[in-house]
């Protein structure tokens, strides 16, 4: 049966912070992306994963991105991808990683993946998105026992799990997969849905002004923040897909189009009228 993210999933899931509670308290999340043609989408799921709340945030990314991140997000940690050391070292170090905004799918991006999800351990969580997916689907890459996250368009499903856009309306489908991949699949459309081991959930909120480029980039960053400060993950993922939208909902009463970093800004204030 079909149940529905609102925002009593929200309020269920977003905490007031504990008064003794630190940057440790709120997850330590690595992001990977962001080619030389790509830097803004690294960029924006930075963005949002710090204005989501996380405790510590670390990029790897191709160098010619860092004087542009740290120019709009002094906060985030950044480091190069190509560091084979680093970038191990960053995912060991993380509860959280976010891997596939603007990584692109060349064999710098490929090498890159592959030592991630060679790196990545089952106490883990793992947000798959972009260019990672489409890596994963072209390469047929085996994917590491973790918590795995994967968060395709429509398109990238269809990469991934060979499903026709038509028949993706079948959630059975869907299911079907998501059972295969043994992960979170959150599929992203006007209707977004949400698959987990258990449930399929599907997103209330939602608008045309948010088809632009660089919204899921956002949203992967948004649920890397979220479910590396609320326990339980099915409910972060689908908070995160909430409040997205929500927040590009309420932008769309007097905006003909909603861009992904005016929806950033608005999270941290988004998460406080939702507290509890
Ligand atoms: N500013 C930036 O740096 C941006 C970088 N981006 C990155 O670019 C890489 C490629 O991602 P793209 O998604 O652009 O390219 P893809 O080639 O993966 O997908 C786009 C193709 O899918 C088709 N499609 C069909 N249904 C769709 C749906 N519901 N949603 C989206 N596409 C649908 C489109 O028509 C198009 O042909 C990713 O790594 C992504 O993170 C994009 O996010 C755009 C912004
Ligand atoms: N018409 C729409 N209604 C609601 N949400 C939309 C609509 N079009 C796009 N979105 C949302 O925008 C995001 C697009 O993600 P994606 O295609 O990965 O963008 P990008 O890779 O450019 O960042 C998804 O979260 C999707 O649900
Ligand atoms: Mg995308």
């Amino acid at each position: 049966m079909m149940k529905y993210i609102t925002e009593a999933t929200a309020k269920q899931t977003i905490r007031i912070r504990p008064t003794d509670s630190f940057k440790g308290t709120y997850g330590h999340i690595t992001l990977v992306g962001g080619s030389q043609n790509f830097g803004g989408a690294i960029i924006m799921a930075t963005m949002a994963a710090v204005y989501s709340g996380a405790g510590l945030v670390t990029t790897l990314t191709d160098p010619v991105n860092r004087t542009s991140l740290h120019a709009q997000l002094p906060e985030a940690m950044v480091a190069d991808y190509h560091d084979e050391a680093m970038l191990k070292s960053s995912v060991s170090g993380a509860d959280v990683i976010v891997i596939g905004c603007g990584l692109g799918t060349d064999d710098d991006a490929l090498n890159i993946l592959k030592t991630v999800l060679d790196t990545v351990q089952p106490d883990q969580k793992i947000i798959i998105d972009g260019s990672a997916i489409t890596l994963i689907a072209t390469h047929h890459l085996s994917l590491p026992k973790a918590h795995l996250i994967f968060t395709p368009h429509q398109m990238e499903w269809k990469r991934l799990s060979g499903i026709s856009l038509p028949d993706q309306a079948d959630v059975d489908k869907n299911k079907a997969v998501r059972d295969q991949l043994n992960a979170t699949v959150v599929l992203k459309s006007s209707h977004t849905q949400v698959y987990t081991a258990n449930d399929v959930f599907e997103n209330t909120t939602g608008t045309p002004a948010q088809a632009t480029g660089g919204m899921g980039d956002t949203l992967a960053g948004m649920i890397g923040g979220f479910v590396a400060q609320f326990s339980n993950v099915d409910l972060a993922v689908a908070s995160a897909v909430y409040a997205h939208s929500a927040i590009a909902d309420e932008l769309a009463q007097h905006q003909y189009v909603v861009l992904p970093h005016q929806i950033i800004h608005h999270i941290p204030e988004f998460m406080k009228a939702n507290e509890a």
